[in-house]
């Protein structure tokens, strides 16, 4: 039977396939089976944390360990509800489960312009394949997409209806043109074949476990602090970035996923920040002794980005509660000891 699109975009949708029996079973058991694809990266391993944390999940990891590591789910291996599975997304995975938080793919652009082929393969061939399963076992399915679908954005703050201004044969494209396509692929899913979607347009995150040399802004400017190396400011330094503590985008997933709405809702904390700024705040807070150090930028460098949350207060209650300026120590405290460097005092 035909429904119309929780998108409340008038389009009207297919009915989701019929649950498998196992779906069923489980439905009656109140349990769930939870896939998250990336689970052993950054976003992902603190999602597993905070699935884990409710008994009566069970959370499967898919991960080819490209960004990811083992030792974010440490705590887990062994864990009668939770299974690791070294398996790369662009191969089609046959798991029974009931809902499947996407997150695999690399998200520093370092990362992801490493191998910008592989990296477009992740985004469409991967989200292909999730989709293909969410449809065999009529799974719930999130995609963890990106505030780079407005690539350089020409209105601000970004609302969800906004369509972006990218360009479609830069370096950075394997990404956001990639997350672009996910994003059509889980609508075309959606309406062709009723399958329940999710989408998170995920707005630049930090927290602990980031990789020390991830490449990303936060993660850079706190390890320079921490070794007493210049924090390299990439021009103009104007730039603006709006930055999101893990443990709210992780609460912001999961309403999501759980809620009646489709998307795409932007996920993200408005407090908006030069570049410049963030370094002066992390040599306060970190390192008074540490230069700044303007450096080349790369290019199709967003210059401005703040997310309209809106809609995210108003369809999931879903608002940040960490300022930069209470994550950032929370953050430093991680590094210390991954670094081996004393408490601070
Ligand atoms: N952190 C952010 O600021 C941010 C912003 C916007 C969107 N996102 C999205 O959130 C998700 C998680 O980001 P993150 O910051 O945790 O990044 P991350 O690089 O720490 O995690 C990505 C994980 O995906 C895995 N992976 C990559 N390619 C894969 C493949 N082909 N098959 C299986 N696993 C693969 C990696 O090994 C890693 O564990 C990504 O989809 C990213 O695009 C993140
Ligand atoms: O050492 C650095 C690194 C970066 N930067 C600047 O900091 C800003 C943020 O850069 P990052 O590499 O942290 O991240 P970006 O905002 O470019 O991309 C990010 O946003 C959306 C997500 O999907 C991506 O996962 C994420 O990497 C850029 O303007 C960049 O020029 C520096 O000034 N110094």
């Amino acid at each position: 039977m035909a429904k119309e699109s929780a998108y409340g975009n008038g389009v009207v949708a297919k009915a989701p396939p019929s649950p498998s029996p196992l779906r069923n079973s489980k439905f009656f058991q109140s349990n769930m089976r939870i896939l998250v694809t990336g689970g052993a990266g950054f976003i992902g391993s603190h999602l597993v944390d905070k699935l884990m944390e409710n008994e009566k999940n069970e959370v499967i990891v898919a991960d080819n360990f490209f960004t990811g590591s083992k030792n974010n789910l440490e705590k887990w291996i062994g864990h009668p509800r939770f299974e690791l599975i070294r398996h790369d997304v662009t191969e089609p995975l046959l798991v029974e489960v009931d809902q499947i938080y996407h997150l695999a793919c690399p998200a520093s652009p370092i990362f992801y312009k490493y191998n910008p082929v592989k990296t477009i393969k992740t985004n469409v061939i991967g989200t292909l394949n999730m989709l293909g399963l969410a449809k065999r076992v009529g799974a719930r399915i999130l995609l963890t997409s990106t505030s780079e679908v407005y690539g350089d954005p020409l209105e601000h703050p970004q609302k969800e209806e906004y369509w972006g201004n990218v360009n479609p044969i830069g370096v950075r494209s394997c990404y956001d043109e990639g997350k672009r396509v996910a994003e059509t692929l889980m609508f075309d899913y959606h309406r062709q074949h009723g399958i329940e979607i999710r989408i998170a347009r995920i707005f630049n995150t930090y927290g602990p476990r980031m990789n020390i040399d991830d490449g990303r802004v936060v993660s850079n400017f706190i390890a320079q602090a921490l070794r007493g190396e210049a924090l390299t400011v990439q021009s103009p330094g104007t730039q603006t970035r709006s930055f999101c503590f893990v443990s709210d985008m992780v609460d912001g997933l999961i309403r999501l996923m759980e809620g009646e709405c489709t998307g795409p809702i932007n996920i993200g904390n408005p407090g908006e920040f030069t570049m410049m700024e963030l370094a002066e705040t992390v040599k306060e807070l970190i390192n008074q002794k540490v230069e700044l150090k303007l450096v080349e930028n790369t290019p199709d460098d967003p210059r401005q980005r703040k997310p309209d949350v809106t809609k995210a207060k108003t369809l999931l209650g879903w608002e940040p509660n960490i300022s930069l300026l209470h994550g950032l120590p929370l953050m430093e405290e991680d590094f210390r000891q991954r670094l081996g460097l004393p408490k601070k005092a």
